[in-house]
């Protein structure tokens, strides 16, 4: 079975993306959905919360007042490491689990949506990094538009992630969502069609000789680290030439 990573910047449009590929019988694992699951109330995640953050980041029934914690993490670096420290292992094991159902169902690809992709290493577990791209600027502006936010709470949002441009170099495939949705539609219709070719016939043989799939497995893992160390080093030459 094929994982692939689809990541993006903060609203370069992965949601969207991942909407699209749904509507198109893609299985996908969507890591925010995923965040939400382990916070909720009776959780150790939910626990650890309040503990740290103290009750003022509940709302009366008892769930997080996601707009509050947000305007907390987002502007103090320490606060947000801390929050990653506790909900990032709840939704790593939510998302191994989805993948292995995904699995176990037979299916020949799944995508795993997450935003911290590569900020959380994730991406090195993944057989092909997708990354949704459009300018530092444009996101802003859809940012400030869906959140109804001023240009100094999209900043600091914007300014919790790896720079999308440095995100680029980790890709394998970049879907360009600088124009319209349209436009962005036909480019996930060809990206599956692609995909459907390069999962082929094999994945068969993978999923009925679990060992095969396993070596497979191991072959592409080892393959892209071989891929991103001489990555690595052509950008080192190109820095210091
Ligand atoms: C801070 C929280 C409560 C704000 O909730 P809110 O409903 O406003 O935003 P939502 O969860 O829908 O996230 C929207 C987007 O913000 C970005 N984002 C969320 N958390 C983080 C983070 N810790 N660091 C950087 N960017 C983040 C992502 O691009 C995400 O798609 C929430 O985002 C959260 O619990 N974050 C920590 C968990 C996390 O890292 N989630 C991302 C997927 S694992
Ligand atoms: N091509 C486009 N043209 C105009 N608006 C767009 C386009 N693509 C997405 N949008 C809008 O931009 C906003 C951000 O898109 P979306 O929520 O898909 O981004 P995201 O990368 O998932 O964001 P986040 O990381 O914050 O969850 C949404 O309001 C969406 O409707």
């Amino acid at each position: 079975m094929l994982v692939v990573g689809l990541t993006g910047g903060i609203a370069t449009g992965k949601s969207t993306v991942s909407a699209l590929l749904k509507s198109h019988n893609i299985p996908l694992i969507d890591a925010d959905v995923l965040a939400r699951e382990v916070v909720l109330p009776g959780t150790s995640a939910h626990k650890q919360i309040v503990e740290y953050f103290g009750p003022d980041v509940l709302q009366e029934d008892g769930t997080l007042d996601r707009p509050k914690l947000g305007s907390i993490v987002f502007n103090d670096e320490v606060k947000r490491r801390k929050l990653n420290s506790i909900v990032h292992p709840a939704v790593r094991w939510a998302m191994f689990w989805a993948v292995v159902q995904c699995w176990i169902k037979g299916q020949k690809l799944c995508v795993v949506d997450v935003p911290l992709l590569i900020e959380s290493g994730i991406h090195k577990w993944v057989g092909k990094v997708v990354v949704v791209y459009c300018s530092a600027e444009i996101q802003l502006q859809r940012l400030m538009k869906r959140d109804n936010s001023s240009r100094e709470a999209a900043m600091s949002r914007l300014n919790a992630q790896l720079p999308i441009t440095e995100k680029l170099d980790y890709a394998d495939q970049v879907i360009d969502n600088s124009g319209t949705v349209q436009e962005l539609e036909e480019q996930v219709v060809s990206f599956i069609k692609r995909l459907h070719r390069e999962v082929s016939w094999t994945w068969r043989i993978d999923w009925l000789l679990p060992p095969l799939g396993i070596l497979s497995g191991l072959w592409t893992l080892l393959w892209r680290m071989l891929k991103r160390n001489r990555r690595a080093t052509r950008k080192h030459r190109t820095r210091t030439s």
